[in-house]
């Protein structure tokens, strides 16, 4: 049976793949744009909440990553202090909790929150800080982790990299490069992934989004990445025949067979144009193929989306009932880049459970 919403939210989630300056709630930023005097985007109407957030949603519906991505400034503009860094982070924690995600981990760019004169370490600890505040007042129904993310048209990657290192007991469990992808390879940043080779640190490249196959081949085979972030085009090497067959190219068997994770998000991937509708997006057959699929939110304010919304869709599309969503949730754990025991902890003590309980009470 289809699970309703209700369901979803109450089961247990887990998110590897979110932006913290693309889930900002739109009262924060009218707030905060309101004190730093940032001038916010006209919109229909009386400036609100509801007015903004429509506002964010449409324009990132272009069908183009580049014009998706040019909403961030707005949100990037009005994260430049500590407090504002700090509101923000809580702010994403309680939202997450409250919408059931157990484990999350969330990512943003240092290097773009330090144009009023924060350092890198400031910028870290700001979030840390709103990270921890948010747990706390989740009564540590959730668990959070940051990713650092370095912009792939700049040139910080290997200072994100080290940045990231230096922080990996202290909240940061990885590593990630973002922006638009074509034009800006993966490759341009080999040295800052060697580097974490040679640390034992974990990271994941965008790959596959908003370019084809090279992108997610270099991220892979010459990058190293324990994850792609979408990974939606590695569709591109598979050929499904007149007779329903699958055929899997040389790059696609190879993520499948190494079990490389795949963070999907299929209604940032409607916006940006990498795919046309959730009932044609390729997680269904790489679902049906047994690739390590994960669901995720990408950019919760841009989609207007979250987690339980994500699934929810997901569970329409394609008829998924909860055994479907416990998988997607498990192999995201599996993924994720706390320490394997951490990992088994959260599998055995609060996923396995919260689902259990969830198919007993629907008597499936
Ligand atoms: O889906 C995305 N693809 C590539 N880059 C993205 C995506 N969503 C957000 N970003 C960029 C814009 C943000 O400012 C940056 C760091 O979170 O990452
Ligand atoms: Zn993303």
């Amino acid at each position: 049976m289809t699970p309703t919403l209700d369901q979803i939210r109450r089961a247990p989630k887990v998110l590897l793949h979110d932006h913290l300056d693309g889930g900002l709630r739109p009262q924060t930023i009218i707030d905060l744009a309101a004190e730093v005097g940032h001038v916010l985007p006209s919109v229909d109407g009386a400036m609100t909440a509801e007015s903004l957030g429509r506002w964010f949603g449409e324009a990132s519906d272009s069908g183009s990553l580049e014009r998706y991505l040019e909403t961030f400034d707005h949100t990037v503009a009005v994260m430049q202090t500590v407090p504002a860094l700090t509101r923000v982070a809580r702010e994403a924690v309680e939202d997450l909790a409250a919408d059931g995600v157990v484990y999350a981990e969330i990512r943003y760019a240092p290097e773009q929150h330090v144009n009023e004169g924060l350092t890198l370490d400031e910028v870290v600890a700001a979030v840390q800080e709103g990270f921890d505040q948010g747990v706390a007042a989740a009564r540590g129904r959730i668990v959070v982790r940051q990713l650092l993310t370095a912009m792939r048209h700049r040139a910080r990657s290997m200072e994100i990299a080290q940045l990231s290192v230096a922080w990996r007991d202290r909240g940061v469990a990885g590593f990630d490069i973002a922006g638009a992808e074509a034009g800006y390879p993966p490759t341009r940043h080999l040295d800052a992934f060697e580097y974490l080779q040679r640390e034992n640190a974990h990271f994941t490249i965008h790959a596959g989004e908003g370019f084809g196959l090279p992108s997610i081949w270099q991220a892979i085979q010459w990058c190293g990445a324990d994850r792609l972030g979408h990974g939606v085009r590695i569709i591109d090497d598979i050929t499904v025949r007149d007779d329903g067959s699958v055929e899997l190219g040389l790059l696609a068997a190879y993520v499948r067979d190494k079990r490389i994770p795949l963070e999907m998000c299929p209604s940032s991937n409607l916006q940006t144009g990498a795919a046309t509708s959730i009932a044609e997006h390729p997680i269904g057959l790489l679902t049906r193929m047994r690739f390590r699929v994960t669901v995720n939110t990408d950019n919760r304010l841009m989609s207007r989306t979250s987690m339980s919304h994500e699934m929810a869709a997901l569970a329409e599309a394609f008829g998924y009932d909860l055994h479907d969503l416990r998988w997607f949730t498990i192999n995201a754990m599996k993924s994720s880049f706390l320490p394997f025991d951490e990992r088994l902890a959260i599998i055995d003590d609060v996923i396995k459970p919260g689902y259990a309980a969830l198919v007993t009470e629907a008597g499936t």
